[in-house]
């Protein structure tokens, strides 16, 4: 199911009010230069990629979130202590962390960011609708070490620069794709890192079939498993099995919010889901 042409979706809402907040950002250019210069004031970049590659549970690494709430679900967790949930995300075995800082839609926050890496040694990914430079140089200021790039949200030049832009600074950038065209898109940076959403974000529908079709078609593009980008399953997992079936797909890491923050128990949830319970 799409969304039926010309209709307004939700995604085209929170692109809207991203470019007003970016409209609200000083007025200046974002070089290289820019994002390493304060990426070495901010003292230390965390390998995003190598952690999923050598992660403490798994394969297929855990990318846990540290999300209150969203649009397609409203509030998940109402008691929400985004130090003390990333913190036993670290503890159950997560490689990297991915956290919220967008505020309208998501009720997080950039500081969440700094909180969250003063509390843990993980990798984190500043997950947000980046659509402008200065967002990359916030993301570095406020702890990200990965940021999200949407193909969906960008035309091509825009996801290019932006791409290698966070790249040639030092970052690492997860591509976020739905549909096959935009996996073309996206194969089109060589990038290091692809995530495939489940969910669509226009509709808010979500079909595990959507990793399994895209990594089909991401191994007949990518013939040899050694220029193929690291496959990231995005949302939508909820059991052991799901985890299984991404990962059978071709997966090498999970990105999951709603099913750990909806837990009571987030330790026994991790190892349900990572295979480690029983
Ligand atoms: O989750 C939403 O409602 C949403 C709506 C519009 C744009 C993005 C949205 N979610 C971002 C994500 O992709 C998820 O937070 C992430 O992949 C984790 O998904 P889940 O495990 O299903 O919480």
């Amino acid at each position: 199911m799409t969304a039926p042409a010309g209709v307004r979706t939700v995604l085209d809402t929170i692109v809207e009010r991203k470019r007003e907040e970016i409209a609200r950002l000083p007025a200046r250019t974002v070089t290289v230069e820019d994002l390493r210069a304060a990426l070495k004031q901010r003292g230390s970049t965390r390998d995003f990629c190598g952690a999923l590659l050598s992660p403490p549970v798994g394969p297929p690494a855990l990318i846990a979130e540290v999300k209150k709430a969203s649009p397609s679900a409203g509030v998940i967790r109402p008691d929400f202590d985004p130090v003390a949930v990333a913190r036993t995300y670290e503890m159950g075995g997560a490689a990297c962390l991915s956290v919220l800082t967008d505020e309208p839609f998501f009720q997080g926050h950039l500081e969440y960011l700094r909180r969250v890496r003063a509390a843990v040694r993980l990798p984190l990914l500043r997950k947000d609708f980046i659509l402008d430079e200065r967002q990359l140089l916030e993301s570095v200021e406020w702890g990200a070490d990965a940021v999200l790039l949407i193909v969906a949200i960008l035309p091509q030049p825009r996801l290019q620069s932006l791409h290698d832009l966070a790249v040639r600074a030092g970052l690492s950038v997860l591509v976020e794709v739905h549909d096959e065209t935009e996996l073309e898109r996206a194969l089109a940076l060589k990038p290091r890192l692809l995530g495939v959403n489940n969910r669509d974000l226009r509709t808010f529908q979500v079909d595990l079939g959507t990793t399994e079709r895209l990594a089909r078609r991401l191994q007949q593009l990518c013939p040899d498993p050694r220029r193929r980008p690291l496959l990231v399953a995005e949302s939508g997992i909820h059991s052991r099995q799901d985890v299984e079936r991404v990962r059978a797909a071709g997966a090498d890491a999970i990105l999951v919010g709603e099913s750990l923050m909806r837990s009571a128990d987030l330790p026994g949830r991790i190892r349900e889901l990572m295979g480690l319970s029983g």
